[in-house]
């Protein structure tokens, strides 16, 4: 019987007999979604639904689902595990899936044992090789230098010696991908002087049905990026464990370095390992792959409770000043425009984001969270840092209500489409409504995002995204429904049948000869080669020229285009930046 026929008899058998147990035997040999489980157990345990979160914890640590070492045991560095697994890197290496070699050596660098393990030297001269072929020759520098400093075998370092020289060369003789020369999205309005990475001239204001939302006091153009903020939380999918960074979620072309204690865990940086360390990580080495098999599926879900421990660390460990603060402040509004970043606090941050007013008692998959909150209780409690300091009833409580609370929060915070792989928390930009037809682009690559105005924004209009639905490509109906994901029906200009018609109605053609222009450009779009500053110029200058002609099918079109090239070129300004980064490396 293959596993999967195995798990479903599993889960038949446990509907049948809609015993407890029996899902937790179900539970043991799926290595799988958890999510799978969520509906199940909340059959059998129809009493808890809409009990407190306190009612599903206990029934958690009584009955399951308990993620043991059984589930998800433990994983211990082995050097045996790492030639292995290196050996499959190897395999795909030469058919040329250069992505799946990236990961199968990503995986043999976590389970080389300790910095002086020769597989760790290995594994990244080995993924040095994938990326000469790829043509990335800054970031082949930089895993040569990493294998250099780890151990590699003096009996192999001719072979990496070669292909050192050869990458200099190449980036010597103008191969590197940095010559290609990417525009970048610079900030050239006047910056707030508290938030240097924000255009001044924006205020935070509380309108009717939106809520908080974000509100120029000054006119923008097209093309301007009026704020680039970084995320100060993110989560990857356990499925990216060898592939993203623990900690800000980027890919880094697969670049990366691994948890010196585990093997679930790798960083884009020595910087991200040390913040995630210390925010988060001290709190799960050692149980991370129990945490995995909850949240498989879903970066998102784990997110709560990783935001009680990053609280935690801002309070200093002192769970008593946190209660006390959470305690004495309810959710009753936040602005994170009253944060003087000039002078960067990460606990006041912390303090707005726990004071986000929810418009609603009435929370979107709220057993879920309940229950989700109740299993990562019982597995965090595993761990002996966590149990040092959660040790009353009260701190115990608080920890778990705050798990619910905060995965409560984030689920109305994050913006931008819907996925699971990895998700972002950005304060400012979290501000933001949504709009069918937005008048900003939200660029996001990884934690960094840029908001760039797509078309003129005059004095006192609501700067809006799209979280994924346009009135330009979607229907009503599509978009309500994408939008149900959000619960919140859809108060823009687009979604109200009268002003749509009044909007449409004042739209004009382009003129012939700009039409004749958008035209070819749409042609010189098209041209993979062509240079993308002089694509963005133009569409900026038409976007901001013919903003009299909005929202004309023709003009619509063409922000269409704008939209992509400036999602493209935000791409590849971030992969320069990390190109960049590697070059320091090496
Ligand atoms: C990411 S938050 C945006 C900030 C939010 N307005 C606040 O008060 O914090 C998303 C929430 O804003 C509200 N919202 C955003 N766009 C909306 C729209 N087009 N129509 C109605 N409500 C909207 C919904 O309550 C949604 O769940």
């Amino acid at each position: 019987m293959d596993a999967l026929t195995e798990l479903l008899y599993a889960y038949m058998a446990a509907q049948q007999s809609q015993s407890p147990s029996n899902l937790a035997h179900a539970l043991r040999i799926n290595q799988k979604p958890m999510s799978l489980y969520t509906t199940e157990f909340l059959r059998l345990a129809p009493h808890l639904a809409k009990s407190d979160v306190v009612a599903y914890r206990n029934y958690v640590l009584k009955n399951g689902p308990f993620i043991d070492e059984t589930v998800a045991p433990d994983l211990i560095k082995s050097n045996k595990r790492a030639a292995d697994v290196r050996q499959a890197g190897n395999r795909h290496f030469l058919a040329k899936d250069y992505l799946e070699a990236l990961e199968k050596y990503n995986e043999s660098i976590c389970w080389a044992d300790g910095p002086d393990s020769e597989d760790l030297g290995i594994g990244y001269a080995n993924r040095s090789a994938i990326y000469f072929d790829m043509g990335e020759y800054e970031l082949s520098l930089a895993n040569i230098a990493l294998a250099k400093k780890h151990n590699y075998p003096e009996r192999l370092m001719p072979k990496l010696l070669t292909r050192e020289h050869n990458s200099k060369e190449k980036i010597a003789t103008g191969h590197s991908k940095l010559a290609m020369r990417c525009p970048s999205l610079a900030m050239k309005v006047e910056s707030h002087p508290k938030r240097p990475f924000m255009a001044a001239g924006i205020v935070q204001k509380e309108l009717p049905i939106y809520g908080r939302s974000l509100v120029a006091e000054r006119p923008f153009k097209a093309g301007d990026v009026i704020l680039h903020e970084k995320a100060w939380m993110a989560a990857i999918s356990p499925e990216l464990k060898y592939q993203n960074c623990n900690r800000c979620s980027i890919a880094n072309f697969h670049s990366l370095i691994p948890c010196p204690n585990c093997v679930s865990i790798m960083y884009c940086s020595e910087k991200c390992l040390e913040e995630d360390l210390k925010y988060s990580h001290r709190f799960e080495c050692g149980i991370s792959e129990k945490l995995h098999h909850i949240s498989y599926g879903s970066s998102r879900i784990l997110m709560g409770p990783r935001a009680f421990f990053y609280g935690l660390t801002l309070f200093k460990d002192n769970l008593e000043d946190m209660m006390k603060f959470c305690e004495a402040n309810g959710r009753d509004g936040a602005d994170p425009l009253t944060l003087d970043y000039s002078n960067y606090d990460p606990l006041e941050e912390f303090k707005i984001f726990h004071k986000v007013k929810l418009p609603t008692n009435n929370f979107l998959y709220e057993d879920s969270f309940r229950f989700y909150a109740a299993v990562y209780y019982s597995v965090y409690m595993k761990h002996p840092l966590v149990r040092s300091l959660v040790v009353t009833k009260p701190q115990k409580d608080f920890m778990l209500r705050s798990f619910l609370d905060y995965t409560r929060i984030i689920g109305f915070l994050i913006i931008g489409p819907r996925q699971n792989f990895t998700n972002q928390l950005f304060s400012i930009a979290s501000v933001c409504n949504h709009s069918c037809d937005p008048n900003t682009l939200a660029a996001v690559h990884f934690d960094q995002l840029k908001l760039i105005a797509l078309r003129p924004i005059a004095a006192d209009e609501q700067i809006q995204i799209s979280y994924g639905p346009l009135a330009i490509k979607n229907t009503d109906n599509e978009r309500r429904q994408t939008l149900t994901m959000y619960h919140f029906d859809c108060i823009c200009d687009s979604c109200d049948a009268a002003k749509a018609r009044r909007k449409k109605a004042a739209g004009k053609k382009l003129p012939p000869v700009p039409l004749k222009h958008l035209m070819a450009l749409n042609q010189l779009l098209e041209d993979g080669d062509a240079d993308d500053a002089a694509k963005l110029t133009m569409l900026q200058q038409f976007a901001n020229r013919y903003m009299y002609t909005y929202p004309g099918e023709n003009y619509m079109d063409m922000i269409d285009i704008y939209r992509k090239v400036l999602a493209i070129t935000f791409t590849k300004e971030m992969e320069d930046h990390r190109r960049n980064i590697a070059v320091k490396m090496a």
